[in-house]
C-alpha cells in the first residue's frame, strides 16, 4: 500500500527522524505534540505541517499515525487517536513491547488497525533538534503485529520501515523484549553504571579518559526520564539480564581480589570473562544488518585544521574505497588527531599507498 499521509504524534528524536525520512520520500506529513514547541522546531526542519482539529474533529483522515511518545504513554495516545478515527492504521514506536500492547488491549482500544513497532536506532540526544533523517538507514526495525491486526495493517508499517530505510523485523512482542534486555536495556544501565563512577572521579582521571570510557559510556549521556520509562516497562527480563551481568562482575573482581594477594591462578577467570567478552562482541552484526564483519582499519594522521577530513574522504574516492566507518582519536595537549578508517580488507593496501603517495602520513 501507499503512504501517503502520515500522521506523527510526538515530534521528538523519533517521530521526527521518521518525520523527515518520509517527508525526504515524498510523503505528507502532520506534525503533533503535546508541547507546541516541539512542533514548531520540527516544521521550522522541513518535517511537515502542524496537524490541526476542526473543534473535536479531525481535518483529514492520513493512511498511518505513529505514535512517538513514551511508552507509558502509547496506549492513551492510540485511544484518544482511534476516538477521533484519526488514521486507518496506526503503530508505535517505543522501546518496550508487551506492556503497551497490553495496555491498549485494557483500554479497549481496536488492535485490528494496529501494528506496535519500534526502531532500533537512536541516539543518546532527545527532541526534534536531534532528529536525523536517516537515522534508520539499514537499521533493524522490529515489527509485533498481534493476531487480532488487519494484514493491511501490517502492510502499512512494513512500508514505513521501508521509507525509512530501515529492515524489517516481525517478532512476537514478548519475545521483543526479552531480546532488547540483551541487546540495549541492560547495556544502557551497565554503561550509566560505568559512567556513575565518573561522577566523583578525579581531575587526574577525567583528564586521562580516552575513547575506551567514551565508547562504553555514550548512551549513559541519554533522558534519564525516558530512560526509567523504558526500564520499567521491561523490568523482568532486564533484571534477569543485570543478574547476570551482576554475577560476572562480583566473579572478576573476586578473582582480582585474590590476584592480588597472590594467588596466580585467579587469571583463569579473569581470561574466560575476557574472551567470552571477545566471542560476544564479535556476534554483533555488522552494518547493515549483516553477518559481523571484519574491517580493515587504516590509520591516518591528521592536523586539527578545517578541511582535513573532507580531503581525506576525497583521496578515498578517487581510489574508489568504500569507507565503512570511521572513528577519530584526539591527541591530547597535540595539534593532530588520527582518523581510524575501516574498509574492505582487499582495499586496505591500495588506500595507504594512495595515501602514503599524496603526502599523508600512515603509521
Ligand atoms: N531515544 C532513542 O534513542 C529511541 C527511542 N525510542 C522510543 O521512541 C519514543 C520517543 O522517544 P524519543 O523520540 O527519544 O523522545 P523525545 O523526548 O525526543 O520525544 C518525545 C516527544 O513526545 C512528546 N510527548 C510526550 N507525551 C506525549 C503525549 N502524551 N502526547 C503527545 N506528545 C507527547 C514529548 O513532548 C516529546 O516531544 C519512546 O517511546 C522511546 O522509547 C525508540 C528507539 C530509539
Ligand atoms: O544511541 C544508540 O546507539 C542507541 O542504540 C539508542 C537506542 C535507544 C533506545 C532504543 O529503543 C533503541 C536505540
Amino acid at each position: 500500500m501507499d503512504l501517503r499521509t502520515v500522521l506523527v504524534v510526538g515530534t521528538g528524536l523519533i517521530g521526527t527522524s521518521a518525520a523527515l525520512a518520509l517527508r525526504k520520500r515524498g510523503v505528507r506529513v502532520l506534525l503533533a505534540d503535546r508541547e507546541q514547541g516541539a512542533v514548531r522546531l520540527a516544521r521550522e526542519l522541513g518535517a511537515g505541517e502542524e496537524w490541526s482539529l476542526d473543534g473535536q474533529a479531525v481535518v483529514e483522515r492520513v493512511d498511518l499515525a505513529i505514535i512517538a511518545v513514551p511508552p507509558a504513554y502509547v496506549a492513551s495516545e492510540l485511544l484518544e487517536l482511534q476516538r477521533l478515527d484519526a488514521a486507518r492504521f496506526y503503530t508505535d514506536v517505543a522501546s518496550v513491547k508487551a506492556e503497551p500492547i497490553h495496555r491498549a488491549a485494557q483500554l479497549g482500544c481496536d488492535l485490528t488497525t494496529y501494528v506496535a513497532s519500534h526502531p532500533l536506532a537512536g541516539r543518546e540526544k532527545s527532541g526534534p533538534g536531534a532528529a536525523r533523517d536517516d537515522l534508520f538507514l539499514g537499521r533493524p526495525w522490529a515489527l509485533c503485529p498481534t493476531e487480532e491486526a488487519d494484514p493491511e495493517a501490517k502492510t502499512a508499517v512494513l512500508r514505513l520501515i521501508e521509507l525509512c530505510g530501515a529492515n524489517a523485523v516481525e517478532v512476537s512482542a514478548s519475545d521483543h523484549d526479552r531480546a532488547v534486555a540483551v541487546v540495549s536495556h541492560a547495556p544502557h544501565v551497565a554503561a550509566s553504571a560505568v559512567a556513575a563512577r565518573l561522577a566523583d572521579a578525579t581531575d587526574v582521571a577525567l583528564g586521562l579518559a580516552g575513547q575506551g570510557v567514551r565508547d562504553v559510556t555514550r548512551i549513559a549521556g541519554s533522558d534519564p526520564g525516558l530512560w526509567l520509562g523504558i526500564l520499567s516497562g521491561n523490568a523482568s527480563p532486564v533484571a534477569e539480564v543485570l543478574e547476570a551481568v551482576a554475577n560476572d562482575l562480583a566473579d572478576a573482581a573476586s578473582a582480582l581480589r585474590a590476584l592480588a594477594e597472590g594467588d596466580g591462578t585467579a587469571t583463569g577467570e579473569i581470561t574466560q570473562l575476557l574472551k567470552r567478552g571477545v566471542v560476544g562482541h564479535d556476534r554483533i552484526p555488522g552494518k547493515h544488518g549483516g553477518p559481523a564483519s571484519s574491517y580493515a582499519v587504516v590509520q591516518v594522521v591528521i592536523g586539527d585544521r578545517p578541511g582535513q577530513l573532507a580531503r581525506l574522504f576525497q583521496v578515498c574516492d578517487e581510489v574508489g574505497v568504500n569507507v565503512e566507518d570511521v572513528r577519530l582519536e584526539h591527541a591530547p595537549g597535540l595539534p593532530l588527531g588520527i582518523a581510524e578508517l575501516s574498509v574492505e580488507p582487499g582495499a586496505a593496501t591500495s588506500l595507504t599507498e594512495a595515501l602514503r603517495e599524496r603526502g599523508w602520513q600512515v603509521p
